[in-house]
């Protein structure tokens, strides 16, 4: 036998091991996904496979910060599995290679970062870092498909991570189950080469801007709500940054997520989608020459998508210009006056003594005490669940639809008028309307905390949505 036979055999013996290893540690996934089936989220803790590294910030040690392994040339089982893709022209073993040797962050594992994420680990990317500090709820499963059933109540980065390694155990995942923020995100955001924001609020996306811009990272940005998606690419190749398309914050109150707006599943994986797609056109420098641009998806419109053309960078942005005036991460919540947590914040807009809380309302039913019910919730809402003998006149609308309310009333002028909405926000300052235009004489009161509070504690049968 010649010494290059002898090569050839380690050679192939070798790969034959590291394909093994991989197959062992899909195994161990799927294992530790059976005993999280089994007996609760915390088992998998315990058990995650060898590619899927924890950064709980002080809890275990974190390899995102252990320096990124970059390969000279791809591995037979490599080849194998993405051959589609390297036998394409303009792609090739070459730009497989870029990302084998990329490194991405994708902050937020909701509705964009499912398909995005699942994409990006299935087409290569050597290294993917997952943000999320949420557990997967019911509610997320009609879009966030990288979770599943079993998986309620498991961390969102987490479950990511296993269905990624389970698609494809060549990627490396490294799970940052935490909150971005000021304090953690520059770290964070330096040890990745690409940056892509899938989140859901506006205090994240200036974070992820400015830490994009001063650890000098191309941003991928997307965003869904209802039927409409937005996807921009900043702070890459001369194009604006965030702040340069929106150098102030929205008021809010303005701003609406799709727990109180809705969205159509299949929106946030189109735009995770298009994400990927840009992330990947990026590692390997497919669109380097492409003029900065922002693509405007909405399902309800013949053509779907439309393009419009951006400015370069704005010499005078605060944060990318020549001269900058934010050089460091700042504090997001007091800037945006929301943070990244506070889904919907109770709101305390009239007095406790014009609210009554589930529990007096309930006593209220059960006394037979005759009383006006007005649900003020939109009408797709009232269509899902309601409370017996109520009337629904959503509150844009109830100024205009007085009338509706008077003649339920029926000339029982001093009726006491209940007023209930989803959460108790809506319904305060429905009752200043009925009470400005003296609706009754009697008592008018609004249900604290909605029809999610009488579920929550009252009747446990009443849906949730
Ligand atoms: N600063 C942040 N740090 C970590 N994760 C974040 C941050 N901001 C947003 N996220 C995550 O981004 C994801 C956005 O997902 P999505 O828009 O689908 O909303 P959701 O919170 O899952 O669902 P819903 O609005 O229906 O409750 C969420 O999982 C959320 O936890
Ligand atoms: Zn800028």
């Amino acid at each position: 036998m010649t010494t290059e036979s002898l090569e050839v055999k380690v050679k192939r013996l070798e790969q034959e091991k590291a394909a093994l290893e991989q197959e062992v540690r899909a195994l161990r996934l799927e294992q530790s996904i059976a005993v999280t089936a089994a007996a609760g989220a915390q088992q998998l803790y315990a058990s995650s496979g060898d590619t899927v590294t924890n950064d709980s910030r002080g809890a275990t040690p974190s390899s995102a910060f252990t320096p990124f392994e970059r390969v000279a040339a791809l591995t037979n089982p490599e080849i194998a599995r993405y051959g589609r893709q390297l036998i394409l022209p303009g792609f090739g073993i070459q730009a497989q290679m870029d990302l084998r040797n990329c490194s991405m962050l994708v902050v937020g594992a909701g509705g964009l970062g499912a398909s995005c994420a699942l994409y990006l680990g299935a087409a290569g990317v050597g290294r993917l870092g997952i943000v999320d500090h949420d557990t997967v709820d019911i509610s997320n499963l009609h879009r966030q498909v990288i979770h599943n059933e079993a998986r309620q109540g498991m961390s969102k980065a987490r479950s990511a991570a296993l269905s990624i390694q389970l698609l494809n155990p060549h990627c490396e995942v490294v799970v940052h189950e935490l909150v971005l923020e000021s304090s953690n995100a520059q770290e964070i955001v330096n040890a990745y080469d690409i940056i892509i924001d899938a989140t859901d609020n506006v205090a994240t996306r200036y974070l992820l801007n400015d830490a994009s811009v001063l650890g000098q990272k191309p941003l991928v940005s997307g965003s869904a709500l209802r039927l409409d998606g937005q996807l921009t690419i900043y702070n890459y190749s001369g194009g604006p940054c965030y702040r340069c398309l929106f150098p102030t914050p929205p008021p809010s109150e303005t701003v609406t997520n799709c727990s109180d707006g809705g969205v159509l599943g299949v929106v946030p994986g189109i735009i995770g989608c298009l994400q990927a797609l840009e992330a990947i056109k990026i590692a390997t420098g497919l669109n380097k020459e492409d003029p900065p641009t922002m693509t405007l998806f909405s399902a309800n419109s013949s053509t779907m998508f439309r393009t419009i053309k951006l400015r370069k960078r704005k010499p005078d942005c605060i944060m990318c210009g020549d001269a900058p005036t934010i050089t460091k991460l700042i504090d997001y919540v007091r800037f945006c006056g929301s943070s990244a947590t506070d889904k919907t914040p109770d709101l305390f807009l009239i007095p406790y003594n014009e609210r009554i809380t589930c529990q007096s309302y309930k006593e209220l039913l059960k006394d037979s005490v005759p009383h006006l019910l007005l649900d003020v919730r939109e009408k797709v809402q009232f269509d899902i669940c309601s409370l017996p003998s109520s009337l629904n006149i959503p509150l844009k609308a109830l100024p205009n639809e007085l009338e509706k309310v008077k003649a339920r009333l029926d000339g029982q002028n001093d009726r006491p008028v209940y007023v209930v909405c989803r959460r108790g926000n809506d319904s305060q300052p429905a009752v200043r309307i009925l009470q400005e235009n003296g609706i009754t004489t009697g008592e008018v009161k609004d249900i604290v905390g909605g029809l999610e509070r009488w579920s929550n504690t009252i009747d446990p049968d009443f849906p949730k949505y």
